[in-house]
């Protein structure tokens, strides 16, 4: 790595203002790409995540009380030091997680702009006067810091996924302490360098590096941490909710998804196969809102699959690093295992590859960009969340059948669907079974928007004026004798 500023490949985790080396036991970081280690980051003792609970309960009431024009200003100042920097932060997260140069800048962009969005609604954190039914009270509802949070974080958005639970959580008064993914830990720390420098008082925002299920258990059952913030599988979150539920503590979830892709007969097909690109091959499939199963019309089920698959056939593969690459590796071998076991199953209930369908020849965990039509809607690629570079067609006849299919599944995180009749537009959006929902668009987050799933895909929202109400609770005044 050739970075402008070296001091942000950090490998120390950061408690309580100060750095914590890996001593001999320390968790290593490779880069996907090759297998070579970057760095090793510290697995930190129990005793060290309880300090750093402690450090941010002795913070809390320092900083809830500031006025919120005085955490915005920091929280905006850490938001200019990220864009500043981002070309050594993209730098730093391909290393890492493996995405391509211009996507991971893409991620550290888009999400530093949480950071601002929140900083503004910071000062907008309204309560409400309330007329009552007797003449001698008053009812006023007051907002307030819901406390120490916690976020844990995924490996596919290493840099995005925490800028976007610290940016609310830090405007509405809330210190936080970051468990990042053991995968992509450098990231979140070379954040925590410039959260430091942007002047971020000792305790307010920390990162913790560990063992997961040991950090998970103790942010899980002490008293001392209000909420905690997920990003990741749908298994650890139904794990967090059981862990933490004796103290009925509050959780936002951000879990697996299954997002359908419908193409109706009356879609603009380019349209449909440029946002079917992006829905589905960006990270090389590794988001949470991927479109996962693909249901087109049958009119133009062929047609469409095959425009889908020259144009994933010429997506250029290789090294996040090198210039033009527009997939880079999956994260780990375990994703291509999951993406070859769904090919299989796929092809064993009648699925034709069009394209792709094998490891690539660079080696290691890259996958080559696979389209298939004739995929059955009981192949194990329309049940589960595959994240990964996975395109199966699947043909439907009606909108009903295709509002069915959509819906038949336990997730309910993001949809999207292609149509130019208007009476349409409405009627299937509003019959999606899902938080999101992307009309004739296949990118669908951005920091003016409640990001957030239904059913089993998670608790909450991300983003928008609704982001910050996960991170205050409201308190009502009864004001007598007036
Ligand atoms: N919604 C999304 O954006 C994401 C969805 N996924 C889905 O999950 C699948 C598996 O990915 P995976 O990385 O294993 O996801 P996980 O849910 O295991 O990991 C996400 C985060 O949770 C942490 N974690 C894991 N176990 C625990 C625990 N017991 N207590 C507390 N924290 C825990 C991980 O830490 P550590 O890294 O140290 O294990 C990581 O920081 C993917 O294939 C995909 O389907 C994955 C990532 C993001
Ligand atoms: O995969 C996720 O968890 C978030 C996706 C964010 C985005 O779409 O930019």
């Amino acid at each position: 790595m050739n970075l402008n500023d070296p001091s942000l490949l950090c490998s120390n985790a950061y408690v309580n203002g100060k750095w914590i080396a890996a001593q001999e036991n320390g968790i290593d970081v490779s880069n996907p790409a090759d297998g070579a280690i970057i760095a090793a980051v510290p697995s930190l003792p129990q005793e060290e995540i309880e300090a750093a609970i402690a450090a941010a309960k002795a913070a809390r009431a320092d900083w809830a009380a500031r006025p919120a024009k005085q955490r915005a200003a920091l929280l905006r100042k850490w938001h200019d030091l990220i864009i500043e920097n981002a070309d050594d932060l993209a730098q730093i997260l391909t290393a890492e997680q493996g995405k391509p140069l211009a996507e991971a800048k893409g991620e550290i962009l888009s999400n530093a702009a949480y950071l601002e969005w929140f900083a503004e609604e910071a000062k907008r954190v309204y309560g409400e006067v309330i007329p009552t039914p007797s003449s001698d009270r008053r009812v006023i509802v007051i907002k307030q810091p819901i406390g120490v949070c916690a976020a844990i974080t995924p490996w596919n958005f290493p840099n995005g996924m925490i800028t976007r639970k610290a940016g609310p959580a830090l405007a509405a008064g809330c210190p936080i302490i970051v468990k990042p993914a053991s995968q992509t830990p450098l990231s979140a720390l070379a954040l925590a360098v410039l959260a430091r420098r942007a002047g971020l008082p000792a305790g307010v925002f920390q990162v913790v590096t560990g063992k997961a299920s040991m950090v998970g258990t103790v942010f899980c059952k002490s008293p001392d941490i209000a909420k905690i913030s997920f990003t990741g599988s749908t298994e650890v979150g139904r794990w967090l909710i059981r862990e933490s539920a004796d103290d009925i503590k509050k959780l936002s979830l951000e879990l697996g998804g299954n997002a359908p892709f419908l193409v109706f007969e009356d879609a603009d097909l380019d349209a449909a196969v440029e946002g079917a690109m992006i829905a589905k091959f960006r990270n090389s499939g590794q988001t949470c809102v991927c479109a996962n199963r693909i249901y087109v019309h049958e009119s133009l089920a062929e047609e469409f699959a095959n425009r889908l698959a020259k144009a994933a056939g010429n997506l250029a593969i290789g090294q996040g690093t090198e210039a033009g690459v527009e997939q880079g590796p999956l994260i780990d071998m375990a994703a291509v295992d999951k993406i070859e076991a769904h090919i299989a199953d796929a092809c064993d209930r009648g699925a034709r590859v069009l394209t792709g369908g094998q490891r690539h020849a660079l080696g290691g965990s890259w996958f080559e960009p696979t389209v298939m039509v004739d995929v059955s809607p009981q192949s194990r690629v329309a049940r589960e969340e595959t994240f990964a570079p996975l395109a199966p067609v699947i043909a439907f006849k009606t909108e009903d059948e295709a509002i069915a299919l959509a819906n038949d599944s336990e997730f309910g995180l993001a949809a999207y669907f292609y149509s130019r009749d208007l009476a349409r537009v409405f009627r299937v959006a509003e019959a999606l079974e899902t938080g999101m929902v992307g009309i004739n668009t296949g990118l669908i987050a951005n920091e003016a928007a409640p990001f957030g799933g239904i059913k089993q895909s998670g608790l909450g929202r991300e983003g928008s004026r609704h982001g910050i109400e996960d991170y205050v609770e409201m308190k009502y005044l009864c004001i007598a004798g007036m």
